[in-house]
């Protein structure tokens, strides 16, 4: 797990209880009134820098940040400048447009946008998609504004009935926007444990949820502060992802592996590992069934032990780097590794092939895949540094040399280069 991911929960909890504290001081003293006034002058400079992040995000081609991000600028906006003008012309429309039910909406409808994903390269999707949810936003807003009244009415005319006193006086919740609130709470730990960058999304949606619980300028001011430093956060992340990690496998690629040369001691073993007849593979089950067994060899190389770091080089190559080890250290390791892999029944999914016609190739997407389970193995050339000297290009090479030893021996098995 990178750096990066295991800081982001403890970014998450340290911006959330800095909130937390501004709250509570905020609500049980008059201290923080005193800062109402250069706080309101904020307001402005918060609008910018959203915006700046939807330039930013839309650029870098993340509907959802993006999509998180001009929802809260709405926000900020809107109980900023909005609302107060239409509590004075429409009475009607203040409801609409209040600040509670703006909030409520957005934190229900985050773990649906959560789950969307627009590909990559689609800008024109991703535009269409964010004006479609402000649209859906305002829409779902109207409609809880509406509802959490008459919810609230008919809950405590039924418990009323049945004999119980209605609790809802010292909750700070109406009973459609706990159940709201819960629903979504759900889903984002869900999200969360199926990737730990959705923590991002957990943390707006709390920061909201408070807002929401106290709705005044100041909170409303943290939520969008915090909020968009969280955005900007996860756009980080994900562009430093996008350069840094390889797009098929998920794992560290080339340009990673520049990086860590630079940071690696003065004695280590670098091992070059390469799939056999790999190109013998993709012709007989095609390039797809080949992908997924580069992501497989892929993830069973970054789980390997040791302290080893993980690189997909290129094509069907990887680099495994052991920081501060010599040859004799990792031979057992990647040793066990060869094996494992060897041993390793592999699932893939088949398509029949080869296409022969235009027709037969736009039915392709429609031929039923079938399962197969196929062995793959793999060469490996190790080497190690020289002595005293950091100089990671000639290490490869070494390594590079010990790989083609090994498959002149017959493929399958490590060989070393000293
Ligand atoms: N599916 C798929 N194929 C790739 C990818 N990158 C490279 N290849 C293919 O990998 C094959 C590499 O073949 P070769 O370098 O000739 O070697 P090989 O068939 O693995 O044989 P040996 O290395 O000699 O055991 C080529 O056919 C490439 O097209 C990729 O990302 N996906």
């Amino acid at each position: 797990m990178s750096a990066n991911r295991t800081a982001f929960p403890i970014i998450f909890v340290a911006i959330l209880s800095v909130c937390l504290m501004f709250l509570i001081i905020h609500n049980t003293t008059s201290f923080l009134s005193l800062l109402s006034f250069p706080v309101a002058s904020l307001v402005p400079f918060v609008c910018i820098s959203l915006m700046f992040i939807i330039i930013l995000n839309l650029a870098m081609r993340q509907a959802l940040t993006m999509y998180v991000a001009s929802i809260i600028a709405f926000i900020t906006i809107s109980h900023f400048y909005i609302i107060p003008g239409l509590k004075v012309s429409n009475e009607n429309l203040k409801i609409v447009a209040d600040s509670k039910h703006l909030l409520l909406s957005f934190i229900t409808l985050l773990p649906i946008f959560g789950l969307i994903k627009i590909p990559a390269h689609r800008i024109l999707k991703s535009v269409i998609y964010l004006f479609g949810s402000v649209i859906a936003w305002g829409f779902f807003s109207l409609v809880i504004a509406k509802l959490d009244l008459p919810i609230l009415h008919v809950v405590e005319r039924a418990l009323s009935s049945m004999g119980i006193k209605p609790p809802f006086q010292n909750f700070l919740l109406s009973p459609l926007q706990f159940v709201l609130i819960s629903i979504s709470t759900m889903v984002l730990v869900i999200l969360l444990i199926k990737s730990l960058h959705n923590v991002y999304l957990l943390a707006i949606a709390s920061l909201a949820a408070l807002a929401m619980v106290y709705v005044s300028s100041l909170s409303i001011i943290l939520f969008a502060i915090l909020g968009s430093v969280l955005c900007l956060f996860s756009a980080i992340i994900t562009s430093r992802n996008m350069a840094f990690n390889d797009e098929l496998t998920g794992i560290p690629g080339r340009r990673s592996l520049t990086q860590y040369a630079q940071e690696v001691s003065g004695q280590f073993a670098v091992v070059m590992i390469d799939i056999d007849f790999f190109k013998n593979f993709n012709d007989k089950y095609g390039h797809d069934a080949g992908d997924d067994v580069i992501k497989l060899v892929a993830s069973k190389i970054a789980k390997t032990g040791n302290r080893g770091r993980a690189f997909r080089y290129g094509g069907e190559e990887f680099t495994l780097v052991f920081d501060g080890k010599y040859i004799d250290d990792v031979r057992e390791t990647i040793e066990d590794l060869r094996v494992q892999l060897e041993s390793y029944p592999m699932a893939i999914r088949i398509q029949n092939r080869p296409q022969k016609s235009a027709s037969e190739s736009k039915n392709r997407r429609h031929a039923p895949v079938k399962q197969e389970i196929v062995k793959v193995t793999c060469s490996f050339g190790i080497a190690q540094s020289s002595l005293g000297s950091n100089d990671f290009k000639a290490a490869i090479k070494r390594a590079d040399s010990a790989l083609y030893k090994a498959k002149k021996g017959g493929r399958n098995c490590v060989r070393t280069v000293e």
